[in-house]
């Protein structure tokens, strides 16, 4: 058996354009959403990230603005931008880009972000809410892993979903997210000692380790559903998954190529949590 291979133009697209409907129809009643980025460095992945971003907006209808700092920015001087923007009516959702330079501490830069604008769901506050299943926004790549499943029907009640990766920003939130959804859920990692033995009972295998082309056939069960969080750049130049999808792509039921679907719609659901903030900050979404 073949793997349906997602295809992420078609996925994800259809799903930006029923985000730009809600945009369309928040603005209608006088509110445009916007998005601040704030990029510190010259790292050239970040920069591709950030572009990608800001003409995602554009072509939704989101407000956005760019604000590239040089790497000597001090740690004041973005604390000082954050708490403008914090005051800023127009703007509704802002992500500053990790990494950061060394002299800027991240955590207290995520920390001086308003909650109501932490469209990565990166501040404690939110990360608290998620925990517990209140109303606020879910970060950005474990919720698009969600709307990937549903979208392609995937029935994830009931099921054995395996999440190999324990970072706060993928790992451990996919893993509540999936339990939201009544998935049976294990979380492997680097220490987990029998690794193959756990992933190969998943029904739902999402792999965000961050190596390439890590796992293989042997890691996968017959008809498992294979979601590829990883995204390497190869010293070749290409962009690699954690997934060696020539190797799985005939055992597995559906699987994710890299690149394509998750990190479009990792981008697409930073449009979807800034659209949100913004019907919250108008009182058209409930907030807690
Ligand atoms: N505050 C913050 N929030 C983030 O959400 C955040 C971040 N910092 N730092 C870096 C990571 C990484 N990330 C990606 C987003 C989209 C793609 C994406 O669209 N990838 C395309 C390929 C893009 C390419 O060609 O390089 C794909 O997989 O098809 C990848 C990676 C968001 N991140």
């Amino acid at each position: 058996m073949s793997a349906h291979v997602i295809n992420g133009k078609e996925l994800v697209g259809a799903y930006r354009t029923e985000i730009k409907d809600q945009v369309d129809r928040l603005i209608a009643q006088g509110v445009k959403p916007g998005l601040a980025v704030v990029i510190v460095g010259e790292d050239p992945a970040s920069h591709v990230y950030v572009r990608n971003k800001n003409r995602a907006c554009e072509e939704a209808g989101i407000h956005s603005e760019v604000y590239k700092l040089p790497e000597a920015t001090s740690e004041s001087e973005l604390l000082a931008l954050i708490a403008k923007l914090n005051a800023d009516k127009a703007i509704h959702g802002i992500l500053v880009q990790s990494p950061l330079p060394k002299q800027i501490n991240e955590e207290r830069v995520v920390e001086a972000i308003a909650p109501e604008k932490d469209v990565d769901c990166f501040h404690p506050v939110n990360v608290g809410n998620l925990m517990i299943g209140k109303p606020g926004p879910a970060p950005c790549t474990p919720a698009g892993v969600i709307e990937i499943l549903k979208k392609v029907g995937v029935d994830i009640a009931g099921k054995h979903a395996v999440v190999i990766g324990r970072s706060n920003i993928v790992g451990k939130p996919m893993g509540i997210l999936l339990l939201r959804e009544h998935a049976t859920v294990t979380t492997c990692h680097s220490r987990t000692s029998n690794l193959e033995e756990i992933t190969s009972q998943a029904d739902i295998l999402i792999a965000a380790i961050g190596k390439p082309k890590v796992i293989k056939r042997r890691h996968v069960k017959p008809g498992a559903v294979v979601i590829d969080v990883g995204v390497n750049r190869l010293d070749t130049g290409k962009l690699s998954g954690d997934v060696d999808f020539d190797d799985v792509v005939d055992t597995a039921s559906v699987i994710t190529p890299v690149p394509g679907v998750v990190g479009p719609m990792t981008i697409t659901i930073l449009l979807r949590n800034t659209l949100e903030a913004a019907q919250r900050s108008a009182g058209l979404r409930a907030v807690h």
